[in-house]
């Protein structure tokens, strides 16, 4: 596939990515897109995944969470669940377990329950498909709860990497948007929109000592990162989704305007990209800013506000990593590249197959392999004080 690159005297002196598209299609690719697509209809009709998910995909909900698990430790809350570390009484094996009201305020109980089910069928419908999903292993639920009982992600997520280490270098993003990618393109092929595409949706398996220091120079084998959180997701059929679900600064245009596709998730991750290589977001300079937008201010700046790539951390980035963000955030969803596409980008053969000699290992935020700038403050995550771009819209 040809690849328009992106050459740095282009940055100059203030470069933007261009609004409009820009994907030239070879005929290969054009062949590869049309048979990608027909995979769609064929596979995973909205209908035909539900009837799958609701049947021999999806596991029979339980009722005796307690007798079977112990619960242990507190590893993480989101919007609406919180995650404990859990251990099977006869097994002694660890796992993760989520557990989530069947009531919330200001929604139905019925929409709830809807909701939880379809998150469940959907993480049922690809988790053993890839080894890069996090497994489902069981389900439980009592009078209040849900317990979703899935394996254990020892590592911590990208959003709690980027707080502590701050931004990503080149070649260390490189090897998360691969494996990322190959995740998005299991669940694509089945019809599953992952639908909540962000740095606390995907999580390192194993904890590392210097994780970034990992992410850069070791070969950390298939499955080292874990997508969690089906939350949002839904069964893609031929007819586009109008539901606005996800977090809003991560949703792309179409998502806004309530008529979108698996593109959506490419978008999203374009803009994980650039969060992970600039510790920042394109619109505004501070995460805080970002925090206290509300949701017209977001969709505003998505739509229409220029994506700049002239300063710091842009700097010192390749012309192929440059092309592969202004693949993934192409404003015109049919312009946009497909997670199959951008696996053949040739960013990643120079950064991960070459041991990343384009970026030479440096941090995009301008600092060396051992001097990773923090640009990210540490903020406070999930819960309520998790307000406006930044928290998820459950579907
Ligand atoms: N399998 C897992 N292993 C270890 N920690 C996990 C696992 N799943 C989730 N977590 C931790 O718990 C946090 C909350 O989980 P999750 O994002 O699934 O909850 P949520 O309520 O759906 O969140 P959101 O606000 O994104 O909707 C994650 O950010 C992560 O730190």
């Amino acid at each position: 596939m040809e690849f328009p690159t992106f050459s740095m005297q282009h940055t100059q002196p203030a470069a933007l990515l261009p609004t409009h598209s820009y994907k030239h299609r070879s005929l290969a690719s054009q062949r590869r897109r049309a048979k990608y697509s027909v995979l769609r209809p064929v596979s995973c009709t909205a209908e035909a995944v539900k009837a799958e998910v609701a049947g021999r995909a999806a596991p029979t909900w339980k009722s005796s969470f307690r007798e079977k698990y112990s619960l242990g430790r507190h590893v993480g809350s989101g919007s609406y669940g919180v995650v404990h570390v859990c251990i099977d009484e006869v097994t002694k094996q660890k796992a993760a377990v989520k557990i989530l009201p069947k009531v919330r305020s200001k929604q139905q109980p019925q929409k709830t329950l809807k909701k939880l089910e379809r998150e469940v069928a959907l993480m049922a419908r690809v988790s053993r498909q890839s080894r890069g999903i996090t497994p489902l292993i069981d389900v439980y639920e009592d009078k209040n709860y849900v317990y979703i009982v899935m394996g254990l992600n020892e590592g911590g997520d990208l959003e709690q990497l980027l707080e502590k280490y701050g931004s990503f270098s080149e070649r260390a993003t490189a090897t998360v948007m691969y494996e990322c990618l190959k995740i998005i393109s299991v669940c694509h092929a089945n019809g599953v929109l992952l639908g909540d595409i962000k740095p606390a949706n995907f999580m390192l398996r194993h904890r590392y000592r210097d994780p970034l220091k990992a992410l850069e120079s070791e070969h950390l084998g298939e499955g080292f990162l874990s997508a969690i959180d089906f939350g949002c997701s839904q069964a893609v059929g031929p007819a586009p989704l109008a539901r606005r679900t996800g977090t809003p600064v991560y949703m792309s245009p179409e998502t806004f305007r309530r008529e979108y596709h698996l593109e959506a998730d490419l978008w999203s991750l374009g803009m994980m990209m650039y969060q992970l290589i600039a510790g920042r977001f394109p619109f505004w300079p501070s995460v805080e800013q970002c925090r206290t937008r509300s949701l017209e201010e977001v969709m505003k700046a998505v739509i229409m506000e220029d994506i700049p790539v002239d300063y710091g951390p842009w700097l010192s980035v390749s012309p192929e990593g440059l092309s592969l963000l202004q693949g993934l955030l192409t404003r015109d969803p049919t312009q946009r590249l497909t997670a199959v596409e951008a696996l053949e980008h040739p960013w990643f053969q120079r950064q991960i197959d070459s041991g990343g000699s384009a970026g030479d290992g440096q941090s995009a935020a301008g600092g060396g392999r051992n001097n990773i700038v923090p640009l990210m403050p540490a903020a406070p995550r999930g819960g309520s004080s998790e307000a406006g771009a930044l928290r998820s819209m459950a579907a």
